[in-house]
């Protein structure tokens, strides 16, 4: 489990970013961080990662202190997909960018041979293997920097906006990867803006309001319980809001539940 107790932090000019913020994302989870622009998403999950360290309070990892863990000592457990990917690379192939991580952890030859063909496969990049990295559209950078945290075989996967920009094809693309890697085990922190991502795909949402936490829980009790979803820079995704306005429906997450719940209703026709 990663966790932040108690965590204050501010940049150098002082402002107050996160106060008291306290978080947990236990493994196997799927979980979505939202809020409005600028409320801190980003600096939560660059605290996780080391590349900030909190003014005051802790991160956890399996209960044990790493504050003082530096971003590359995480790397091995943590992988990041940052806004924009084509930042995080830097070396002439898909197949080298990949098998970067494996080899600075000393992995032998053979290893990170193994390691890098299963990553590609994974992510559908095997086509892909010896183009250059810059030359990739965003989707496909996006596979790469996922690539490389499954070659790493981290626990965790953080992606930071992974879908804004991208037309509905790319995304539903980008979101079954997700969910195939979630089932096979992989703990994942997504932060967005889409609402319909949340819920459909999250099992959580954790939602930072006021320089800290102001919801924390599952999506439908976000969607159908939360009288501020606005002031938190959210919306109610159609698909809750058509269901809920029709008596006896069900809570749907997506505009595809919906239309079946109301073909069963309308007995199949
Ligand atoms: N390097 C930095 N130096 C100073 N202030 C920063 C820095 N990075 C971010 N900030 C400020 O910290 C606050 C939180 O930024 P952060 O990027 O974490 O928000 P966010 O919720 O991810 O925003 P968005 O939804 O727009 O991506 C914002 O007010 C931002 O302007």
């Amino acid at each position: 489990m990663l966790e932040m107790r108690d965590v204050t932090f501010h940049y150098t000019d002082g402002t107050p970013v996160l106060e008291h913020m306290n978080l947990t994302i236990g493994t196997g989870e799927f979980i979505g961080l939202g809020g409005r622009n600028g409320c801190g998403k980003t600096t939560v999950t660059r605290l996780l990662m080391g590349l900030e360290k909190p003014v005051s309070g802790d991160i956890f990892l399996d209960g044990k202190r790493i504050n003082d863990e530096e971003a590359a000592a995480r790397s091995p457990y943590i992988g990041y997909v940052f806004q924009r990917p084509e930042r995080q690379m830097f070396r002439p192939t898909v197949r080298q960018e990949v098998a970067y991580g494996p080899e600075q952890l000393g992995r032998s030859r053979e290893e990170v041979a193994s390691a890098v063909t299963a990553a590609l496969q994974a992510t559908g990049l095997e086509h892909l293997a010896e183009a250059y990295p810059p030359n990739l559209n965003r989707g496909e950078k996006q596979r790469v920097a996922i690539a490389s945290a499954i070659a790493m075989h981290t626990q965790y996967l953080i992606l930071d906006e992974p879908t804004s920009g991208q037309d509905s094809a790319d995304k539903k693309s980008l979101m079954a990867l997700l969910s195939r890697l979630h089932r096979d085990g992989l703990t994942i922190l997504i932060i967005s803006h889409d609402m319909d991502i949340f819920a459909e795909y999250c099992q959580r949402v954790i939602v930072i309001g006021h320089h800290t936490k102001a919801f924390d829980g599952t999506p439908q009790d976000l969607f159908t319980k939360r009288e501020d979803l606005y002031e938190l820079g959210l919306n109610r995704p159609d698909a809750v809001t058509l269901s809920q306005a029709v008596a006896g429906l069900p809570y749907c997450k997506s505009v595809d539940e919906f239309t079946a719940a109301m073909l069963q209703r309308l007995g199949g026709k």
